[in-house]
């Protein structure tokens, strides 16, 4: 039970916390393994908070359409959970954090195959592994259908980033594919691999963004109510890789960030907050985003631990 009251936000206060947060962004840098998120402006901003009520804060650019990167993990662990069962998913993934940076082959070789969490790359593509369909494009149409369907949003493949990603080869997630494959994790390395790249490059507005949080926070039905936690879990365990803990004690809410600088924070019985800003600390996580859900969690009592 919530020992403090939950505040609720008003846009005043979030003004002020979004300009400090903006104002710390340049302590950040943009990823340049992927070109295209390289050339996005440093300084593009939105942020969207829902709540369970039903109100909506909104501030930057609410047009803004940015990649999910890794932002899909917990809505592909989502899909696979609802459709194939905890079971089948959790003997393909593992649920511990883990040690090493997201796209680490040394945690798999050490784990001898079985990747750690679905919130790294290794885990999410021996998840898109499961995906059905028979190339990446199809695999990741089924996976966006499901979720606008259900989400009420309209996530779109973002061509111009699934081009960058493959102009320029990544050794790590190859590698990585290479090694589920041989270790017996997957069996058809190409559609994995390619469909974990399509869905990474699926994009959202932020608005878009803080209604699939809103899924987690009200399953649709109750079926759902277990996936739904286990996927908060999981958020909040290894959602934002090595930093997981610390966050979890600083702040203490199921986040998940993206290596295009979205963030997604889902505050059970209090609401979402989606939060898109490109410069990354060493971690691979939006230097003004955790700013940002910091100041709100803090300032208005919502860590799920009070
Ligand atoms: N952290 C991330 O967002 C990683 C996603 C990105 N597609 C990658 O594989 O590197």
């Amino acid at each position: 039970m919530n020992t403090q009251a939950r505040l609720s936000l008003n846009l005043v206060q979030l003004e002020t916390w979004v300009e400090a947060a903006k104002s710390r962004s340049d302590q950040g840098s943009l990823p340049t393994y992927i070109p295209q998120l390289a050339m996005v402006s440093p300084k593009a901003f939105a942020v969207q908070v829902l709540d369970c009520q039903g109100n909506c804060y909104l501030l930057g650019n609410a047009d803004l359409r940015f990649s999910l990167m890794s932002v899909v993990k917990p809505f592909l662990l989502l899909y696979m959970l609802v459709e194939l069962g905890a079971d089948r998913i959790f003997a393909q993934v593992g649920m511990e954090p883990s040690d090493y940076p997201f796209n680490s082959l040394e945690q798999l070789q050490a784990d001898g195959g079985w990747p750690r969490n679905p919130m790294i790359n290794s885990g999410a593509i021996a998840l898109s592994a499961l995906l059905p369909g028979p190339d990446g494009q199809t695999r990741c149409q089924v996976l966006s259908d499901w979720l606008n369907h259900w989400g009420g949003c309209s996530l779109q493949l973002d061509y111009d980033t699934l081009n960058s990603v493959r102009s320029a080869p990544n050794s790590r997630n190859d590698a990585i594919t290479t090694e589920l494959y041989h270790r017996g994790t997957i069996s058809d390395a190409i559609a994995a691999i390619d469909a974990y790249n399509h869905i990474c490059c699926l994009s959202a507005t932020v608005e878009d963004l803080a209604k699939l949080g809103m899924l987690l926070l009200q399953p649709p039905q109750p079926s759902w109510i277990e996936p739904c936690r286990q996927v908060k879990a999981l958020m909040m365990t290894c959602g934002l890789y090595e930093a997981s803990s610390r966050f979890a004690v600083q702040v203490g809410v199921p986040t998940k960030s993206g290596v295009s600088g979205v963030m997604l924070s889902v505050i059970p019985g209090w609401g979402a907050i989606a939060c898109y800003s490109p410069p990354l600390d060493d971690t691979g996580n939006s230097v003004a985003g955790l700013f940002l859900i910091q100041e709100i969690v803090r300032s208005l009592n919502l860590s799920i631990f009070n």
